[in-house]
């Protein structure tokens, strides 16, 4: 015990030490601390080996100017909403080896789950119904970062059987590359009931709802068209996958150029108030968003600016998109022609897009079960994916009355996707028919760290609320003269 910090009171023994005081030398002492005095603010996280996407960055950030916690607001820079300060959080383009090993896992994935979903044995549905009923339906649901680690282990052994069976079945056939060639059917009305045909797309298609489906080529894509019905069997719409290759990838314009101009450029993309908006406990979309052209109303909302301020990336996707839903929908009035779908039958006839959506997704990112039935919105949807693949899966909502062919959870309330297609870079997906808005929902799920989509659509002015809205969308939603140059035929 030492008498700098107890005061003894003189005495040398039989101290209690339960009754020590301090000494009026040590309570008053005040030397300052001459050491470094660490941050407590953590730094703004990434820079160091990072790109720009990665899950740590999208959580947020501590202001270094306020020291108030932040959310990921905007694409490229770090925005705080207490005092308005702003750091620049420029993209680095994301690596081409890293989207090359991306596209490699996803592909194993992909096979294997084809496989365990049977896709392409017939027999099987009714078996693949009730194997999902028993396991309670979420099992192969999402899929996690392990399964892609370990489904990319993918060896020779590892070759999809169905795949291979397709060979015999003269739908397609593996060439010496080890690269899959489809069988195009040239013309879709020799096409009657699809049930049984090999299918070398779709990781999961019930083939008790979807029976009607046609493989086709647009251009240089080939493309593989899926019809989808109501509760009597009577087609409501298609959804038709194009999908793209290196060489369309690599074309001048084309998705490899379309994807780091965006990279590049600040096209506006933030993250917007989905849920209890403008409380304190406000949640934001999982992924960012900016509107070109009319304004799209949905359950966000989303800033829009005219595709007259829109960079050609902008409306290069546009264009690509435009000759796309045209070709589906032409491709599906084909087949459809002769047959009663009933009152539910999708028009045999497009509208031109006067609205597209970009999105951008990080590491994590995703869009839940959703449908696009604004009821101002025209027939056709069409979509281009870009960098990281993703998952799109479609499920028949319960008013749909489609139950009875799915499984369902013992609560009776979340049915089964009845079909799961890859959505690679570069390629496009074309939705048609106002009905499947209604009857079924879709979700996206991106399998890598960074991924934007472009999706157009037709707002129709006759079904907008007011004048101002008409207005509005006519001046934003009109299309350059000028772009009309980048008009695509598939070939280009
Ligand atoms: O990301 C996608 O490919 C689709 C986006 C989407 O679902 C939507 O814009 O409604």
């Amino acid at each position: 015990m030492c008498d700098k910090f107890f005061d003894f009171a003189g005495k040398k023994v039989a101290i209690d030490v339960n009754k020590l005081t301090y000494t009026k030398a040590f309570l008053s002492e005040r030397t300052q601390f001459q050491g470094d005095i660490p941050s407590l603010k953590p730094p703004i996280p990434g820079s160091e080996g990072c790109h720009g996407t990665e899950k740590v960055l999208r959580r947020g950030f501590v202001c270094a100017d306020c020291g108030c916690c932040n959310r990921r607001l905007f694409w490229n820079r770090w925005f705080c909403e207490n005092r308005g300060f702003t750091l620049d959080a420029t993209m680095q383009p994301y690596p081409d080896h890293v989207l090359e090993e991306e596209a490699a896992k996803f592909d194993g994935l992909m096979s294997r789950r084809r496989r365990q979903n049977a896709v392409n044995r017939g027999s099987a549905v009714s078996d693949l119904v009730e194997e999902a009923e028993s396991a309670g339906d979420t099992t192969d649901r999402s899929i996690s970062d392990k399964q892609m680690t370990e489904d990319s282990e993918v060896d020779e052994s590892d070759i999809d059987e169905d795949d291979s069976d397709m060979a015999g079945a003269g739908q397609s056939k593996k060439n010496t590359n080890g690269t899959l060639e489809s069988t195009v059917r040239e013309s879709p009305s020799e096409v009657a009931l699809d049930n049984g045909e090999v299918d070398l797309l779709a990781t999961r298609l019930n083939r008790k709802v979807i029976r009607l489906m046609q493989n086709l080529s647009f251009g240089r894509y080939t493309a593989r068209q899926y019809f989808l019905p109501d509760i009597d069997g009577n087609i409501i719409g298609s959804l038709t996958l194009f999908t793209s290759n290196p060489q369309i990838n690599a074309m001048a314009n084309g998705p490899n150029d379309l994807y780091r101009q965006l990279e590049l450029l600040d096209i506006g993309l933030r993250r917007n108030p989905a849920a209890i908006v403008g409380h304190k406990l406000e949640g934001l979309t999982r992924h960012f968003q900016q509107n070109f052209g009319a304004r799209y109303k949905f359950g966000v909302s989303v800033q829009s600016k005219g595709f007259d301020e829109a960079p050609e990336v902008i409306l290069r996707a546009l264009h690509r998109l435009r000759w796309a839903g045209q070709s589906a929908v032409k491709a599906t009035t084909q087949m459809l022609t002769g047959r009663d779908c009933g009152p539910n039958a999708p028009p045999t006839e497009t509208k031109d897009f006067n609205e597209l959506l970009a999105l951008g997704f990080m590491e994590d990112d995703r869009i839940n079960y959703h449908d696009d039935g604004e009821k101002e919105l025209g027939p056709t949807v069409a979509a281009l994916s870009l960098g990281s693949p993703s998952v799109m899966r479609f499920r028949p909502k319960i008013k749909s009355g489609l139950g009875e062919f799915v499984a369902k959870r013992s609560n009776g309330k979340f049915f089964m996707d009845v079909l799961e297609v890859p959505m690679k870079h570069g390629d496009m997906m074309v939705m048609h028919g106002p009905a499947i808005q209604q009857l079924y929902e879709y979700a996206v799920e991106p399998m890598g760290g960074r991924r934007f989509s472009l999706t157009c659509r037709h707002i129709d002015p006759e079904k907008m609320a007011s004048d101002e809205d008409r207005q509005d969308a006519a001046v934003k939603g009109a299309i350059p003269e000028y772009s009309h140059s980048f008009a695509y035929n598939g070939d280009i």
